[in-house]
């Protein structure tokens, strides 16, 4: 059985049918690329698959799991994290603390239990610290922990978002478009993050990118959408030389 199994997905706002027929599946661990021109409808693909919307038809998923009908926070339960195009960090908390916000999800504790600084308390304080340092480690963000995250670099801040994600302790990571924005030093270094990041936490991840060179570089396997229908799939290799899909890019 798929990881994610997306059964003839669809969507539409007003008359206009963003999505349509979308059908995909993702095994354990997969590095998987969601690729197509502007308006293909990808990120209301996204947010079908984490609650955002409700797909007019079609069915979704995880391990088995039905995921439509439910709401973002029973799907982010589920195990679906997600990053964003536009960066949606909480700027005034420290790079610490964002990553303990996404943390909160597994080891929360009780009000009565903070009010009172209990003992128990105190604890999985420690722990949180804990294991949010270890994961900023991974993204070599742990220098940063104490800074406020409105002044981390661009590159560094897409990274925290990502570092965030991880914290909910995702099956499926859903990044939109991680490198937008990133010089191709920072790129690089992105690649390298999420191949890491897949291997040590044998997380599947299905992401949106504009990059044909991180998509070539560290996706298995590609779906290409273009105004809500799928137009092919395969490894980077196939899809990038499909007629249909160069057309679809550059236009006729
Ligand atoms: N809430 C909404 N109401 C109406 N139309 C919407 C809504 N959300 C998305 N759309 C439309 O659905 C289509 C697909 O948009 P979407 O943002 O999913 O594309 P995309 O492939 O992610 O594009 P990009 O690569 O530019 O981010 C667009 O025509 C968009 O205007």
């Amino acid at each position: 059985m798929a990881m994610l199994e997306v059964t003839k997905l669809g969507i539409s706002f007003g008359g206009l049918r963003a999505v349509d027929e979308l059908s995909m599946k993702i095994e354990k661990g997969g590095l998987v690329g969601l690729i197509g021109p502007n308006g293909a409808g990808k990120t209301t693909a996204f947010n079908m698959l984490t609650g955002v919307y409700r797909p007019t038809d079609g069915g979704i998923r995880l391990d088995g799991q039905n995921l439509v009908g439910k709401k973002p926070h029973e799907i982010c339960k589920m195990g679906v994290a997600r990053t964003f195009q536009n960066i949606r960090l909480f700027p005034k908390l420290t790079v610490l603390d964002n990553v303990k916000v996404g943390l909160h999800n597994q080891v929360g504790y009780s009000l009565i239990e903070s009010m009172l600084h209990l003992g128990s308390y105190r604890k999985k304080e420690q722990e949180m610290d804990r294991r949010a340092l270890e994961i900023l480690k991974v993204f070599d963000l742990d220098r940063e922990a104490g800074n406020l995250a409105a002044n981390l670099p661009y590159g560094k801040q897409r990274k925290l978002e990502i570092a965030r994600a991880l914290a909910t302790d995702p099956k499926l990571l859903l990044l939109d478009e991680p490198a937008a924005g990133m010089n191709p030093n920072e790129t690089g270094e992105l690649m390298d993050t999420i191949r890491l990041v897949r291997e040590k936490y044998g997380v599947t991840i299905l992401l949106i990118e504009h990059d044909m060179k991180l998509v070539q570089g560290i996706c298995e396997y590609l779906y290409v959408l273009n105004f809500g229908k799928l137009l092919a799939e395969g490894t980077p290799k196939e899809v990038l030389n499909d007629p249909a899909v160069i057309k679809a890019y550059l236009g006729d």
